[in-house]
């Protein structure tokens, strides 16, 4: 993922580092420049070419314009990576097929869309600090290896033995940061039932503090542990590198300097270089480890991302696919099956034999966990039969067609989602027939249809639901499935639900799979099937018996 975004910005981040490297090389020659007008005398100075304050002067200006930009750029391709990693992600999600996203979590989504992006993109404010700082030391050393070829070597001893201990701590660091990281795809998790079990948590004292405590509080910690461990071992191994820095610079003024001839001179260049120094190391010293963190997020991105595999499903988001005309569907013998991790069992769907045509209304009724809403996203498409085919208008849908294939559906879930616009592409009079639904559904005192979208959401369950249903109205697909749609419906709209939209839906040639308890309305089918255990019963069995796997045909109103 980091060489992905590095090769994308490549030649914003090459002007970037360039711009960082001449400021490390500017800072070196600044301090050069010092050394050398305090230690040289007023003879010297007059012979030189160039006036030193001059000289001075120029590179303190050219210094300032590059450390500018390399920071002005860095801080923009750090922008420009948090906004690509999201996109990023968000194609992703958006394409991977619906039972690989339900594997991978919100949770772990959110994580990486949020803290796992930021921590890549503080790579890109910490990368120029890390450039200039490496010129800085590197130049130094450069310089002070002409002072003194001796202490040039000590100097590189010394580093050395700092980068072993420095490197071996980080290892331990980073496997504390990657657990951290686990542990916090799962706080997301914590977050999200914190908003979404708001009201529950405030009924009832004791899960609200267990579930404080002893789970949402009990991630925080565990995140909060393992980050400070990890981050601990950091500025342990950054002390290292500063006690190394003052016992060399110790070493070397009071051990090594000696009493040779232009001593004081050479001391002073000592002196200044080292004093120099300690800032640019310190600040590689903090940096580094960020990069170790963004690695660590960028992996953990990785990891995410290679679990929503894109490939059928990318014309969801790159292209608008004709609704295909629908003549007859057919499942035949058509199997899904779900694993449970906890349990380590599976559910099995299937095999369904289930045929539709447009202009019939096929009511699918069952227990609860009996499987309806599993079939139901099986019929739409949102899981490709894992055995058994689906024949549209007698052709077989292979593994490139179901993105087009799903376009046949308009569906309103029983966890269905409003978005705040009507999405589907604008179109002539949309406002208006969105305003002529929500009048035929009592709603238009509450909300209305303005510039494609409803003015307001702040509406009641069932209302809300009411809202779902103009959305599946108004985008005219040829097939249309309701999961127990009218189960938070008053009486009055159960039946206007039954006896006057399902009636029109089949008048309009609309092919409806409604998921229902409704009893009182099993009557006004076309044809009812029923799931138990996953499996179909026979229109013989429907009062009880054996399930079985059979076609289910018409049952005549009772
Ligand atoms: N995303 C999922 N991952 C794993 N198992 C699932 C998932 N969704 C449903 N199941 C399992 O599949 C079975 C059928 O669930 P499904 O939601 O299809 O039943 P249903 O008949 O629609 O139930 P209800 O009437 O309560 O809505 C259940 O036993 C459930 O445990």
């Amino acid at each position: 993922m980091l060489s992905y975004l590095i090769r994308r910005t490549r030649g914003l981040m090459t002007a970037a580092a360039l711009a960082s490297i001449l400021s490390g090389l500017f800072s070196v020659l600044l301090i050069a420049q010092i050394n050398v007008a305090l230690t040289s005398d007023a003879a010297s100075r007059a012979d030189s070419h160039v006036n030193p304050a001059w000289a001075f002067a120029g590179i303190a200006v050219a210094l300032m314009v590059c450390r500018m930009v390399s920071t002005a750029l860095f801080e923009r391709l750090g922008q420009r990576a948090l906004a690509e990693l999201r996109s990023f992600v968000a194609q992703c999600v958006a394409e991977t097929p619906f039972a690989q996203f339900e594997r991978v979590g919100s949770a772990r989504i959110q994580s990486a869309l949020t803290e796992h992006s930021n921590n890549v993109a503080v790579l890109f404010v910490s990368l120029p600090v890390i450039l200039t700082n490496t010129v800085i030391v590197v130049g130094c050393l450069g310089y002070l290896a002409m002072l003194s070829w001796q202490v040039f070597l000590f100097a590189l001893g010394v580093i050395g033995l700092g980068a072993v201990g420095y490197h071996l701590v980080h290892l331990r660091a980073i496997h504390y940061l990657q657990d951290a990281s686990s542990e916090q795809d799962r706080l997301f998790g914590h977050f999200r039932a914190l908003t979404d079990g708001a009201k529950e948590l405030r009924l009832h004292q004791r899960k609200s503090r267990v579930f404080m405590d002893q789970i949402l509080g009990e991630s925080v910690e565990g995140v909060r542990r393992l980050r400070t461990y990890g981050m601990s071992l950091f500025v342990i191994s950054t002390s290292w590198g500063q006690f190394l820095m003052y016992a060399f610079i110790g070493l070397v003024l009071f051990v090594l300097a000696g009493d040779g001839p232009n001593q004081t001179q050479v001391m002073t260049g000592f002196a200044l270089v080292f004093v120099f120094m300690v800032t640019p190391l310190e600040g590689l010293l903090i940096n580094i480890p960020r990069i170790n963190m963004a690695r660590v997020a960028a992996s953990r991105i990785d990891d995410i991302t290679r679990e929503m595999p894109q490939g059928q499903e990318r014309q969801a988001t790159t292209q608008t696919t004709q609704v295909p005309a629908l003549q007859r569907l057919e499942l035949r013998d058509v199997t899904h099956q779900y694993y449970h991790e906890q349990s380590d069992d599976f559910f099995e769907l299937g095999p369904i034999n289930l045929s539709f045509t447009p202009g019939e209304v096929v009511f699918l009724v069952g227990g609860n966990g009996s499987g309806k809403t599993t079939l139901a996203k099986v019929v739409v498409g949102l899981y490709p039969p894992e055995g058994g085919e689906v024949l549209l208008n007698g052709e077989r849908v292979e593994a490139d067609g179901w993105d087009a294939y799903r376009q046949l559906f308009s569906v309103v879930f029983s966890d269905f989602h409003l978005f705040e616009r009507l999405l589907e592409a604008p179109r002539e009079g949309l406002d208006e027939e969105g305003n002529r639904l929500l009048a035929k559904l009592h709603l238009q005192h509450k909300v209305r249809v303005e510039n494609g979208a409803f003015t307001t959401q702040a509406l009641s369950q069932g209302q809300r639901k009411r809202l779902a249903l103009v959305v599946s109205y108004l985008e005219d697909r040829p097939f249309l499935v309701f999961d127990e749609w009218a189960a938070d419906q008053d009486p009055l709209f159960k039946e206007v639900f039954y006896c006057e939209v399902l009636p029109e839906l089949k008048r309009m040639g609309k092919a409806v799979l409604v998921i229902t308890h409704d009893d009182r309305y099993f009557h006004l089918a076309d044809r009812l099937v029923r799931l138990e255990s996953g499996k179909l019963l026979a229109p013989e069995q429907l009062d009880g018996e054996q399930p079985t796997s059979v076609e289910v045909e018409a049952i005549e109103p009772s």
